[in-house]
């Protein structure tokens, strides 16, 4: 492959099989940049910029990265680290093409590449360049990275490990997303997002009829011309239909697992928030006026259409939207969002939304908590964690100027350290229930008949609630601790 394509290869073979023939004895090959502006990613690096590339061992002796030719007639030659074709010469894998540098949208062709490190011609270059150390290098830097920002410098693409080297060459695959996810936009009648040349004139885009379509405009179309589409809601269609660009249009899917997700609206009083509730709901709408006709009648807007179409006349969608949400979405949007649906969305029940959600809405206070005591495995109260929510919803309403009475909402407890109860009991209670678990697994297998016996007297008595009182007894080192330490355990873990 380097023989066809890489122009510096070339080359050197043509010189190579040049100096072969004693008639070109005195032949040279310079090498010059001569291109006026470079594409590079990174102009000039510097050796501590490119830590991985740096051949050789760091010792006094160390010719920097300089490639040294060794001429018949005029014995070494260098050809100097500053020479934008550096890098084709050291890294052929890398730069197949001879590219001076990396820089973005390098060419790249993974069937010869992989096909080349199998049939290692690319060593070829390496010899020619009379530098053997790179071999030695390129493996032995996998052991010597030593970037001193690892996570800038990757994020630079400063850093190309060996691993994604090959991992890149071999094709193997990068990510993964099983399904495919289409994102299915949501627009009012004309307000779509529109992408044009600024050279082209606004006139013209206005009168290009594909800048008109979208997704969803497709979509209505789609249900005019086709009865089977009409039975499935918007979010669905990519299952079974996929979107074509030019023409606009979606056709029936022939292969393929894909699902869509329509764009996240938040709630509020913003049409294309009700919109998108419509298209969520209903199936085989024909056009933005269908969605908004019930029964015949052509309601004033989207909020009016799902008022009379009763979506809003329970709390389903707004606990369908948190819960949602809650897929995705950090404790703190949520906790806002649950503020922005009292506010907005006339939510008929609040103290059931809250009740029911609650815990959503307290995810990171566990947290927040263990770390406010220093107690990394502490679990607060549920009465406190609920507290604390209430005590963070009150403080966006009144950023609103509402109550958390307006909602009808419980009050939180105002000195809810008092439900955590005493520092030292905390303390003790600040461990974690899967070494606990673990713990009492492992020291139970251990235990004697006796002990055993013991064990499960005990543990009854825990487990039924009845609270005998016992006495364990017995000589010095009969395991009266170790059976104890047992039982802790396991109620621990509890
Ligand atoms: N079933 C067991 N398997 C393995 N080691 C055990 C077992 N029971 C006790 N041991 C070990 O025996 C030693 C003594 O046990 P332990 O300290 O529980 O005795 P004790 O009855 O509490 O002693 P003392 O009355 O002196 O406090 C400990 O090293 C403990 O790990």
């Amino acid at each position: 492959m380097f023989d066809q394509t890489n122009e510096l290869v070339r080359s050197f073979c043509r010189v190579a099989r040049e100096v072969q023939d004693p008639v070109n004895h005195n032949l040279r090959l310079r090498i010059t940049g001569a291109r006026e502006e470079s594409n590079r990613q990174y102009a000039l690096p510097t050796g501590s910029d490119i830590a991985g590339l740096i051949p050789g061992d760091f010792s006094a002796e160390e010719d920097g990265r300089d490639i040294i030719i060794n001429h018949r007639e005029e014995g070494l030659q260098r050809i100097n680290c500053l020479n934008p074709k550096l890098h084709a010469l050291q890294f052929p894998i890398l730069f197949p093409y001879g590219e001076d540098d990396f820089h973005l949208g390098i060419k790249y062709n993974p069937v010869h590449a992989s096909l080349n490190s199998k049939r290692k011609n690319a060593h070829i270059n390496v010899e020619i360049c009379h530098k053997g150390r790179l071999i030695k290098y390129l493996f032995k830097y996998v052991t010597k990275q030593r970037a001193r920002d690892e996570i800038k410098q990757y994020l630079d693409c400063r850093v190309l490990s060996s691993f994604e080297t090959v991992w890149r060459l071999f094709e193997f695959p990068i990510h993964e997303r099983t399904p495919a996810v289409v994102c299915l936009p949501v627009h009012l009648k004309d307000q779509q997002s529109v992408t044009y040349n600024p050279d082209t004139g606004l006139q013209s885009v206005l009168e290009d009829p594909e800048k008109a379509k979208t997704m969803l405009t497709e979509y209505f179309t789609l249900n005019r011309v086709d009865p089977e589409a009409r039975s499935i809601p918007y979010a669905d269609i990519p299952s079974h239909y996929t979107f074509h660009l030019r023409p606009k249009h979606w056709a029936r899917r022939k292969q393929g697992n894909v699902i869509g997700r329509i764009v996240f609206i938040p709630p509020g009083t913003t049409d294309v928030y009700f919109l998108r509730l419509l298209l969520t709901k209903i199936s085989g709408a024909t056009s933005f006026e269908d969605l908004m006709t019930v029964d015949g009648y052509l309601c004033k807007d989207y909020e009016d259409a799902c008022l009379r179409r009763g979506f809003l006349s329970d709390d389903d969608e707004s606990q369908a939207t948190i819960g949602e949400v809650g897929q995705w979405g950090m404790p703190t949007l949520l906790r806002s969002m649950f503020v922005l649906l009292l506010l907005h969305s006339e939510v008929a029940d609040p103290r059931k939304l809250f009740e029911d959600n609650w815990k959503l809405l307290a995810d990171d206070l566990c947290y927040q908590t263990r770390r406010a005591l220093d107690l990394q495995y502490f679990q607060p109260p549920p009465e406190f964690l609920r507290s604390e929510v209430l005590k963070h919803i009150e403080t966006l309403l009144h950023a609103h100027s509402k109550e958390l009475a307006n909602y009808n909402l419980p009050l939180p407890v105002r000195d809810s350290d008092e439900l955590l109860g005493n520092r030292l009991v905390c303390e003790h209670l600040n461990y974690d229930l899967c070494m606990q678990q673990r713990t009492a697994d492992e020291i139970f297998a251990t235990l004697n008949r006796e002990q055993i016996e013991a064990y499960h007297n005990i543990m009854e008595s825990v487990n039924s609630g009845v609270g005998r009182f016992y006495f364990l007894y017995g000589h010095g080192g009969t395991g009266k601790t170790y059976l104890y330490n047992t039982i802790v355990a396991k109620l621990r873990s509890q």
